[in-house]
Parts: structure tokens; C-alpha cells; sequence
């Protein structure tokens, strides 16, 4: 059976724009009043780089986010992952792409309870209807690369909140996205585990290729990036 997942090569892929933002805006209306959120936002992601986006609350990178992925439109511009524009795709081949080429990482790791580390991880793969011998052997693998090879038929509620972002990280990465989103991914943890988080993070894009957009306040996170974006009031700095 064919499934798009691409065969694992050991060369980075060449730079390309894993996501862009040509002047987006997005505005809501809330009854007479028109909002204006985000304001003529250009932001290019090339693959292999790791770029964070700081702001106050209410600055607009939620908004932001959702855009990116395709999960709100912009009243203004457009965005392209991979170049291929979003706006005119119908929601079923946004979808599609997203859980194509797109991995998405949250504060909390949202895993199922009763479900092991590599049923949780696993969940991905099922969506992309890749049979079951492969869904185990590629969970395996990521579960491997984010160090948690002794706790993978581990239950998500017997993991610590570190071990629970990594299988978080690992369902995140292992249909190989090659662009990865993530908003506060250590916001809920001490700051040991948020290090090593953050170096894993960094590992992966230097070793995969993959284009990371992080929203984050944490200084370390923010250090290990190859570039920072400021949003302020819906515009870019
Ligand atoms: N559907 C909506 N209707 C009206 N206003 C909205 C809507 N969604 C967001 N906003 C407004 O847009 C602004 C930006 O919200 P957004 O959630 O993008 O900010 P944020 O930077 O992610 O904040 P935080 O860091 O607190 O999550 C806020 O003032 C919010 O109230």
C-alpha cells in the first residue's frame, strides 16, 4: 500500500521555503467593531531552520498559528506551505496537507491516558492509513530518537510530564513533517527537562531539515534558535 510518508535519506534537503506569509492580515468583527489582529505580516520558514515568535498575550500569534496551518484564513494575503498556496485548497486538502507536512507540538502533550507511548504515537500514522507493521516499526524509531527506547509500552499516565512532551515531540515528527509548529512547548516544564527539550528540538532540525516555528517567553528557547520574530499588536518588529 502507498502512504506518503518520504523514504528517510541521511542529507538534509536543500533550503526551501517550508511555510510563507505574504502579507497576511486578519481582522474580526465583533458586532459594529472591526478588530484588526494581525497586520501585513510577511514571515518566511526556510526547511533546516528553527525560528521563535515572541509577543505579549493578546500580541496575535495564536491567530497567527492557525493561519499558518491553515486552520483560519486571512481576511488579506496568503500563506503557502511548501509552495503551495493555502486559499484556494478546500478544507479537505488543507487537512491533508497538514497531516502530510505539518507536525504540531502544544504546551500540554494531550496524550491518551491508557494508551502506551507507541499507541499514542501511532495515532498519527493511523490518520495516513499506513498499515500496522510500518505504524509500529517508524514509532519505534522516533520513540528511539526522542530517548525514550525503555518507555515506549509505557502508558501516557505513567510518564513525567518531560516523558510525556517527548512522546508529544515523537507523534509530532514521525510522519516526518517538514514543517513543525509549536506553541509554548515548555511552558509546562521545570527548567532541566525544558533544556533538554529545547536541544532535542534543535538536534532534530539541524538533523532532519525540518522548518520549526516556535512561539515562546523562554529565554533559552529563544537562544537556541537560529532567529527570532517579535509580534506587537498583530504587526511584526
Ligand atoms: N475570534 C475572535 N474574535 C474576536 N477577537 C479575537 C478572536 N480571536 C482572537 N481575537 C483577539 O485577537 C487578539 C490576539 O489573540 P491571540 O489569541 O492571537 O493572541 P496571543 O498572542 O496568542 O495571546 P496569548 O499569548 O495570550 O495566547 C486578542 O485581542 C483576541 O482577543
Amino acid at each position: 500500500m502507498q502512504y506518503p510518508i518520504q523514504e528517510q535519506s541521511n542529507t538534509v534537503p536543500q533550503a526551501q521555503a517550508v511555510v510563507e506569509a505574504r502579507n497576511v492580515s486578519r481582522t474580526f468583527r465583533s458586532g459594529d467593531t472591526v478588530i484588526q489582529v494581525l497586520r501585513d505580516i510577511n514571515l518566511t520558514i526556510q526547511s533546516g531552520e528553527f525560528v521563535t515568535l515572541q509577543g505579549r498575550s493578546g500580541s496575535g500569534k495564536s491567530t497567527l498559528f492557525n493561519i499558518l496551518v491553515g486552520l483560519d484564513n486571512p481576511t488579506q494575503g496568503e500563506v503557502a506551505i511548501l509552495g503551495q498556496s493555502l486559499q484556494p485548497l478546500n478544507e479537505a486538502k488543507r487537512a491533508t496537507l497538514r497531516r502530510e507536512k505539518v507536525g504540531l507540538l502544544f504546551q500540554n502533550a494531550h496524550l491518551v491516558p491508557v494508551l502506551t507511548a507507541r499507541e499514542n504515537v501511532e495515532i498519527a500514522l493511523r490518520m495516513l492509513l499506513v498499515p500496522a507493521r510500518e505504524r509500529s516499526t517508524l514509532s519505534q524509531e522516533v520513540l528511539e530518537r526522542v530517548g525514550l527506547k525503555d518507555k515506549m509500552e509505557h502508558r501516557g499516565m505513567e510518564l513525567s510530564g518531560g516523558e510525556q512532551q517527548r512522546v508529544a515531540l515523537a507523534r509530532a515528527l514521525v510522519h516526518r513533517p517538514r514543517f513543525l509548529i509549536a506553541d509554548e512547548p515548555t511552558g509546562n516544564l521545570d527548567s532541566m527537562t525544558a533544556r533538554n527539550i529545547i536541544l532535542l528540538l534543535r538536534d532534530i532540525v539541524t538533523q532532519t531539515g525540518v522548518g520549526l516555528l516556535v512561539a515562546t517567553h523562554d529565554r533559552n528557547v529563544v537562544s537556541a534558535a537560529h532567529r527570532t520574530v517579535n509580534i506587537h499588536d498583530g504587526a511584526l518588529a
